[in-house]
C-alpha cells in the first residue's frame, strides 16, 4: 500500500501514546513527528511544513482542565493557519474538546482510542488541509496585478519577481498609493512561503504603547491588560511573511528592538526572558527618503542595511506616462466588475485628462476617481465630469520641482503623524500657517481624516 504523502505531528507527554501512535501511523503516511513537551512548538512548526497535529489537551498533573490544550491550539493556528488540528482527550473531557472545535480544531478523538477511528479522523484531517492549500493556490493564480508597459515600472516588477524567489529582506521605497503594499502581497504570493502566513502591520498606526506588545506579544499578567498569553504579530507571522509597512516613522528607541529581532531572528515576548526562534521574510516599505533620514540620524544605518538586501523602487505615476491609459482601463475594468456593471468606456476627453493629469495620489488616486466615475456614469460613457479632475492643476513640472514636492509632501505626512493629523500643531512645526497647510493637503492629495 502507497503511504500519503503528509506531515503529521503527534504531540502528548506520554512516551507510550506518541510510541504507539507513530507506530501506526508511520504505516500509511510519509512523515510523523513526535513532541512530548509542547513548549517546542513553535520551533518545530517554524522547520517543518505539518499538515496535521495530533493534540493531546493535557500536560501538567494537577492540570487536567484541557486549558493548556486550548490555549496550544489557538497558538498553533496563529503559527500555522493551514494546519488542521486533531485533540485527543479522555473520556468525561468532551466538553473542552468540543471548546476547542469552536476554535478552530477540526476533531476530537477519545482516548483510548480504536486504531481505525484514529486513522479515519487523520485521514479527513489531512484531505482537508489538501483542500485548504488548494483554495489558496487559486486565490492566488487568481491575484489581479496590473503590470504596465513603461520600462522603469518593468524593471521594478521583474526585480521584485526574481527576488520573490529568495528569503531576502526587501526595502520597497514609493510615495503613498503606489502600490507598495499590492508589490509586498505579490512577492509573497510568488515565493515558497505563499501557503504560510502573510502579516501586515502599519507601523505607522502603532504608538509607542503597543508598538512592543503587538508586534513581540506578551506573557500574561505582563502588563494590566495582559489576561493571557499572546504572540505577537511576528509570531503570527511564523514560516511566512511579516511586512512593515511605514518602517521610516518608528521612533530611534524602537528601531532598535527591532532591529534586534531582525539580527537575532528571535523575538521575545514581554514579560518573558527566554527568545522564541522565528523563521519570518521580512518585506519593509516607506514613503520617506530612507536613507536621507539615516544621513539625517532619524534611522539606524544599521537597521536600514539590515532591511534593504534589495531595494525596489516604485516610480510615481507621473513618471510612468505610457502605463496611465493602460491602468485607467484595468481599473475601469475592475470597478464594472465590482459593481456588476454592462460595457462602460471613457470619453476621448477623459482619456486625453489621463494622459495629462499629475496623479499625485498615483494608483490610489486614479482608483478612487475610476471608482466614483463608475458608479455616477450614465449612458455607459464616463465624462471629464464624471471623472472631476477640472479642479486638479495638471501635471508640469520639471524633474527637479517633482524631486522637491516628494520631499515637501513627506515631511508634512511625517509631522501630521507626529502630531496625531492636529493641524494647528502640525502647521505650527513646519512653519506654515493653516491656509497654507490646508492647500498643501489638498495638492498632494493627504486625507487626515
Ligand atoms: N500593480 C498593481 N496592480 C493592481 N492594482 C494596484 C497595483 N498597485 C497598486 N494598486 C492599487 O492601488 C491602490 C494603492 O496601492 P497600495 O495600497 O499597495 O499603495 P501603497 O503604496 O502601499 O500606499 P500607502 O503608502 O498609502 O500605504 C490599491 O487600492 C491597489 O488596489
Amino acid at each position: 500500500m502507497k503511504k500519503t504523502n503528509a506531515s503529521i505531528l503527534i504531540i502528548d507527554d506520554q512516551e507510550d501514546i506518541l510510541f504507539a501512535s507513530k507506530v501506526y501511523l508511520k504505516k500509511y503516511f510519509e512523515n510523523i513527528h513526535t513532541l512530548n513537551n509542547p513548549k517546542k512548538i513553535v520551533e518545530l512548526l517554524s522547520k517543518n511544513a505539518i499538515d496535521v497535529v495530533l493534540l493531546d489537551m493535557n500536560y501538567r498533573i494537577g492540570f487536567e482542565d484541557g486549558r493548556e490544550g486550548l490555549y496550544l491550539l489557538k497558538e498553533i493556528k496563529t503559527l500555522s493557519p493551514k494546519t488542521v488540528v486533531i485533540l485527543m482527550t479522555a473520556f468525561g473531557k468532551v466538553e473542552t474538546a468540543v471548546e476547542g472545535l469552536k476554535s478552530g480544531a477540526f476533531d476530537y478523538i477519545l482516548k483510548p482510542w480504536e486504531n481505525k477511528k484514529l486513522l479515519e479522523s487523520v485521514k479527513q484531517a489531512v484531505d482537508k488541509s489538501r483542500k485548504e492549500q488548494k483554495k489558496n493556490k487559486e486565490i492566488e493564480t487568481d491575484n489581479d496585478f496590473f503590470v504596465g508597459t513603461s520600462e522603469i515600472i518593468k524593471k521594478a516588477y521583474s526585480l521584485a519577481d526574481k527576488v520573490a524567489k529568495t528569503d531576502a529582506n526587501v526595502l520597497i521605497l514609493g510615495e503613498n498609493g503606489t502600490g507598495k503594499f499590492v508589490l509586498a502581497h505579490h512577492i509573497y504570493c510568488q515565493s515558497k512561503r505563499k501557503n504560510n502566513p502573510f502579516i501586515a502591520v502599519d507601523l505607522g498606526s502603532l504608538n509607542s504603547n503597543i508598538f512592543e506588545s503587538e508586534l513581540f506579544g506578551y506573557a500574561k499578567g505582563a502588563f494590566t491588560d495582559a489576561k493571557t498569553d499572546t504572540p505577537g504579530r511576528f509570531e503570527m507571522a511564523q514560516n511566512g511573511t511579516i511586512f512593515l509597512d511605514e518602517i521610516g516613522n518608528v521612533p530611534l528607541h524602537l528601531q532598535s528592538k527591532l532591529l534586534q529581532v531582525i539580527q537575532t531572528k528571535t523575538v521575545t515576548r514581554l514579560g518573558e526572558t527566554k527568545p522564541r526562534p522565528l523563521n519570518v521574510r521580512i518585506i519593509t516599505a516607506t514613503n520617506l527618503n530612507l536613507k536621507l533620514e539615516v544621513t539625517d540620524k532619524n534611522f539606524r544605518e544599521d537597521l536600514y542595511y539590515r532591511i534593504n538586501t534589495m531595494e525596489i523602487v516604485l516610480p510615481p505615476l507621473r513618471e510612468r506616462n505610457e502605463d496611465k491609459i493602460p491602468l485607467a482601463e484595468y481599473l475601469l475594468d475592475k470597478m464594472i466588475e465590482k459593481y456588476g456593471r454592462g460595457e462602460i468606456t471613457f470619453d476621448k476627453k477623459v482619456l486625453e485628462q489621463i494622459e495629462k493629469h499629475a496623479w499625485n495620489g498615483n494608483i490610489r488616486e486614479m482608483e478612487n476617481k475610476i471608482e466614483r466615475a463608475v458608479i455616477l456614469c450614465e449612458n455607459n460613457i464616463i465624462t471629464v465630469s464624471d471623472l472631476d479632475l477640472e479642479t486638479i492643476t495638471p501635471y508640469d513640472e520639471n524633474p527637479d520641482d517633482i524631486q522637491l514636492s516628494s520631499v515637501e509632501k513627506a515631511t508634512i505626512e511625517k509631522a501630521l503623524l507626529k502630531h496625531g493629523n492636529n493641524i494647528s500643531k502640525t502647521a505650527d512645526e513646519l512653519g506654515l500657517s493653516r491656509g497654507s497647510l490646508y492647500r498643501r493637503l489638498e495638492k498632494y492629495n493627504i486625507n487626515i481624516n
